[in-house]
């Protein structure tokens, strides 16, 4: 499941909000996943000819992963860093064949949602500018209960 949405209101994230008992049953409302209300959360700055390789994201307990894009307003398509999602085209061995799914742009103040599990393959793009960072505040909501790793590729 992937959940791409806008940040209304001018408010942002906060760390009080991400933690509360409302956004994680916000979160199991859309998602089914119940999640524990201590995300861990990470900020990250990808500047020209910075990308991150296909990875699944499954580390011991991560559910949920979140980001919301800090870009400048003006980010466009030629500034690369866009975030892509992979379908797992082979049900018995979700990495061995994979599809593009969708091509995220890092619009600011945009946030996206994803299950992840043995399938949730994704990837940063080459950042092409020179002139504009891409800024981002992410991290994971973890499972309540111990849910084992298939994989131990992150
Ligand atoms: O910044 C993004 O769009 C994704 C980052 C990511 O996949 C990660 O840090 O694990
Ligand atoms: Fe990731």
């Amino acid at each position: 499941m992937c959940v791409c949405g806008g940040v209304g209101g001018g408010g942002g994230i906060h760390q009080k909000a991400l933690y509360s008992k409302e956004f994680c049953d916000l979160l199991e409302e859309m998602t089914g996943i119940t999640v524990a209300n201590k995300p861990d959360l990470f900020a990250s700055v990808y500047r020209d000819g910075n990308y991150l390789l296909c990875h699944d994201d499954q580390i011991d307990t991560r559910a949920i992963a979140f980001i919301l894009y800090l870009t400048p307003k003006d980010w466009t398509k030629e500034d690369g860093g866009r975030l892509n999602i992979y379908k797992s085209v082979n049900e018995d061995i979700p990495d061995m064949k994979l599809e593009l799914y969708e091509e995220v742009l890092p619009v600011r103040n945009s946030v996206i949602l994803f299950e992840v599990c043995k399938k949730s393959f994704h990837e940063v793009s080459e950042v092409l500018t020179k002139e504009k960072d891409r800024i981002a505040i992410g991290g994971w909501f973890h499972h309540q209960t111990h849910v084992p790793v298939i994989s131990t590729r992150t």
